[in-house]
């Protein structure tokens, strides 16, 4: 199977400061990949590299084939960052449009609808992005991030901030997307989560790739009533 995200020996320094030190891994259609690791290990910085927000000092980035600069990669690709930043002056709704008309979408209103009310988000609609607080504007973000149908979702830190209502909503979410056959990688400090919904865990530590397994790796390594935190306790020490 060919993967839809391949990394290979990515490099991100900030002058002296290694943030991520040549991490390579794949990512295949229907995965969902926790990224995990201690502050500062350089997850947030892998993603903000993989989707060009920030230039890579080294290495390889692919989205299904194509490299990680060209259009249709980044059609394939969308990324929910740690604090939404979404624009002050357009209401929720012109989000959505937005992002209909830069990624030329037809027929998209219904889903639209239908996400803004399985987040709780309809009576916002017509809401000024400058009106709505932290975790709604995650949700218009995670929304309009879904829209535009990506065959990978990258999520930093998803769950933070969000309520109860919406976290079931979003994993829910993520599991439909397994379903459909995309890929997620979401970097999180919540384990549990990764322990819930990943297939894949990768490790990063000092901007290396120190663990790579599978959950049922993972839970074999943890041993008998072991969990995922165990293990990152025990190979992050
Ligand atoms: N803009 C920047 N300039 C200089 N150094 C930076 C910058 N952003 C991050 N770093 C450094 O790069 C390293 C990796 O940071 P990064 O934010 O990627 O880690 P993280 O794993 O996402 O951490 P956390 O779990 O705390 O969010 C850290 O040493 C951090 O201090």
């Amino acid at each position: 199977m060919n993967s839809v995200l391949s990394i290979k020996n990515l490099k991100k320094y900030y002058g002296k400061i290694k943030a991520v030190d040549g991490i390579t891994f794949e990512l295949y259609p229907g995965e969902v990949v926790g990224l995990i690791g201690p502050n500062g290990a350089g997850k947030s910085t892998t993603l903000k590299t993989i989707m060009g927000l920030l230039r890579k000092t080294e290495g390889e980035i692919k989205v299904c084939g194509y490299d990680y600069k060209d259009k249709e990669a980044r059609k394939k690709l969308s990324y929910i960052p740690e604090i939404p930043d979404i624009y002050p002056m357009l209401t929720v709704w012109e989000h959505m449009k937005f992002i209909a008309l830069a990624y030329n979408l037809d027929n998209w209103e219904k889903e639209a609808l239908r996400y803004l009310e399985a987040y709780d988000l309809l009576d916002k609609k017509d809401e000024l992005g400058a009106n709505l607080s932290k975790g709604m504007r995650q949700k218009v973000m995670v929304i309009c991030g879904l829209l535009y149908k990506p065959e990978v979702m990258l999520f930093d830190e998803p769950f933070v901030g969000l309520d109860p209502k919406a976290i079931r909503e979003l994993k829910d979410t993520i599991r439909e997307l397994k379903k459909e056959g995309k890929s997620v990688l979401l970097s999180t400090h919540m384990l549990d989560s990764v322990q819930n919904l990943g297939d894949r865990v990768l490790i990063l530590k000092a901007g290396k790739l120190i663990y790579e397994g599978t959950l049922e790796e993972v839970m074999e390594k943890a041993g008998p009533n072991g969990t995922l935190e165990d293990l990152f306790l025990e190979v992050t020490k």
